[in-house]
């Protein structure tokens, strides 16, 4: 599976994302900066986590409107599958590419713990290898992870099956509406979700639930 992850300036979870990706793919992803205006063949382009411009204007409204982020919504709509991991969460929402935004965190506090999480939705390139209903550990750390939606998107993306996440078990760090930690577009090939699955893929950092996420899209692109 060829994966490119595209590189901000204040990106600082990339790395984290090179590491799972070369060691779940065995092949190293392409590195591209924000400044480029194309992307290299891809299965899978990933927007890693991070503070984009130091989170000015609001976090990832900057680098929605970066140079690369025309050629991203060019790809996406061509089918290509996307995620786009807390930072990359709020990047893909700034940039229309899913429904919804990411406020302040309901306690205004950044919070940096693990979570639980639940799949919802199993019948997506990104959770199949999740069991519908499995509960399973993964980190967060953001500041801005209140993901809210109006009424009428969220019952589109509820009746569509687009809640990909929930937070399970009273762990939503930040006062998501109906505990969504993760959605896709109507399409289903977007994914964006707060926590950090790359961050829990080795037994030497706790453990390997993470896994399944990038097993998932290998699944599909074999
Ligand atoms: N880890 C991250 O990607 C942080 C995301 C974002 N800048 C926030 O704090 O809300």
């Amino acid at each position: 599976m060829k994966t490119a992850v595209i590189v901000f300036p204040g990106s600082n979870r990339d790395r984290d994302m090179f590491h799972a990706l070369e060691l779940i793919t065995g092949t190293r992803p392409a590195s591209v900066w924000h400044t480029e205006t194309s992307l290299p063949d891809a299965d899978l382009v990933i927007v890693p986590g991070g503070f984009s411009y130091g989170d000015y204007l609001r976090s990832g409204a900057i680098a929605a409107r970066s140079p690369i982020l025309k050629e991203l919504v060019k790809k996406a709509d061509q089918g290509v599958k996307v995620l786009g991991v807390c930072n990359g969460f709020q990047i893909l929402t700034e940039a229309g590419l899913l429904p919804g935004a990411l406020m302040r965190n309901a306690g205004l506090k950044f919070v940096c713990r693990e979570i639980e999480l639940e799949t919802v939705n199993n019948a997506t390139s990104f959770s199949n290898a999740y069991q519908k209903g499995q509960v399973w550990r993964c980190p967060t750390a953001h500041h801005d992870g209140n993901y809210f939606a109006d009424a009428e998107t969220l019952k589109s993306i509820e009746d569509n099956g687009q809640v990909v996440f929930r937070y399970a078990n009273g762990t939503n760090p930040n006062g998501s509406i109906n505990n969504i930690a993760g959605v896709t577009n109507a399409k289903g090939n977007v994914l964006g979700m707060m926590p950090h699955p790359e961050n829990l893929i080795e037994d030497l950092n706790g453990g390997t639930d993470g896994r399944l996420l990038f097993e998932s899209l290998l699944a599909q692109a074999a």
